[in-house]
């Protein structure tokens, strides 16, 4: 089969559109590099340097399906700077549906995110828990959702999206980092390698059993499992929405004792403020991937995901040191 992927020089697309390859798949990868990276677009994927909102360019009856990732999606600065979020989120999925739909290309996965439930009344959380984001990054999110129910009613799209709680780890030669670093793994590992003193944790006075925030971390691979998956679950007219995680939390607190663990490195920590819009605790209920997809995650222990992002992080510091 024929895919275009967008957002296929970041982090998550780069990991699906390697799977992809490895399933025997064509992969055309559209990004226009203003957070991915050239290199990590995979070997064997063709690359076109574009924007989606231009997608009708390149998309033809030639593509069996969509795998959509191109996004902004960083949580702070969704609430600095809304309108980036509803015009790239928003109006390039638009966009990205109209030439789909000019192009006759009926197959859609979505990268859609826990963001879009906000604070939680209960978890695990199932996809039919109240969907009340707490930042625009995550009402965007939820905008496609509905922009693409809709569009599975009036015009037989078959579209799953797959709502992805901690997504860390790493696989071939992509692994998670953002320009300047936000995300907790990759800022641990930052200290871990001397490049910064401490760790912040931010807020030590959460109802969770240590005090900081709980957060349900899944491995990159397995997340990429499930598109492959999804692909093949999806129906024409229907829109089905699948959370992905592990079932299981770790605290901000355990997440750092595990880095020392890995890495041998004692990494001080300082306590912050409280960040702002962070849920105490998220965890998926991931019984609907299980169920509908076929999903069974086998990269669940923490140790692990973080020795594979701990690999990447130390392979791209060599390789800025050359
Ligand atoms: O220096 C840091 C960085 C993070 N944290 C804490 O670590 C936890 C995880 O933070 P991340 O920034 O790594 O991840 P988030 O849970 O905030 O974000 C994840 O979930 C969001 C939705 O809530 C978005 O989908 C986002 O892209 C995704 O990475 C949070 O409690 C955060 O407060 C710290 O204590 N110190």
């Amino acid at each position: 089969m024929k895919y275009l992927v967008t957002g296929g020089a970041g982090y998550v697309g780069g990991v699906v559109a390697q799977h992809l390859l490895e399933a025997g798949h064509e992969v055309v990868v559209l990004d226009n590099l203003s957070t991915g990276f050239r290199e990590g677009v995979p070997t064997g994927a063709s690359f076109i340097e574009g924007d989606i909102r231009d997608a009708a360019k390149w998309l033809d009856s030639s593509f069996d399906g969509v795998l959509h990732f191109a996004a902004s999606s960083q949580v702070g600065e969704s609430v600095v700077k809304p309108e980036k979020y509803w015009d790239n989120n928003v109006g390039g999925t638009m966009a990205l549906l109209g030439a789909m739909r000019e192009a006759g290309v009926k197959k859609l996965v979505f990268s859609s995110t826990a963001a879009t439930y906000g604070e939680p009344e209960e978890v695990p959380i199932v996809e039919s828990a109240p969907t009340r984001p707490t930042n625009p990054y995550g009402a965007s999110k939820l905008a496609v959702d509905f922009m693409i129910t809709s569009e599975a009613n009036a015009h037989g799209l078959g579209a799953v999206s797959l709502r992805y709680f901690n997504v860390a780890g790493a696989y071939g030669k992509q692994g998670e980092r953002h320009d300047p670093e936000s995300h907790l793994i990759p800022l641990i590992l930052q200290v871990a390698q001397g490049r910064r003193e401490a760790i912040n944790v931010f807020g030590e006075d959460y109802p969770t059993p240590d005090g900081t925030c709980v957060r349900d971390y899944i491995h990159v691979a397995d997340l990429a499992e499930a598109h492959l998956l999804a692909l093949k679950a999806a129906e024409p007219g229907e829109h089905l929405i699948c959370n992905l995680g592990n079932g299981e939390g770790f605290s901000v607190r355990q997440v750092i004792e595990t880095v020392r663990q890995v890495t041998g490195h004692p990494i001080p920590e300082v306590v912050a403020p409280r960040r702002g819009g962070d849920p105490a605790t998220l965890v998926a209920s991931a019984a609907t991937a299980r169920e509908k997809l076929g999903w069974n995650p086998s990269r669940t222990d923490l140790a692990g995901i973080v020795a594979d992002a701990w690999e990447f992080a130390q392979s791209i510091s060599a390789a800025r040191e050359q």
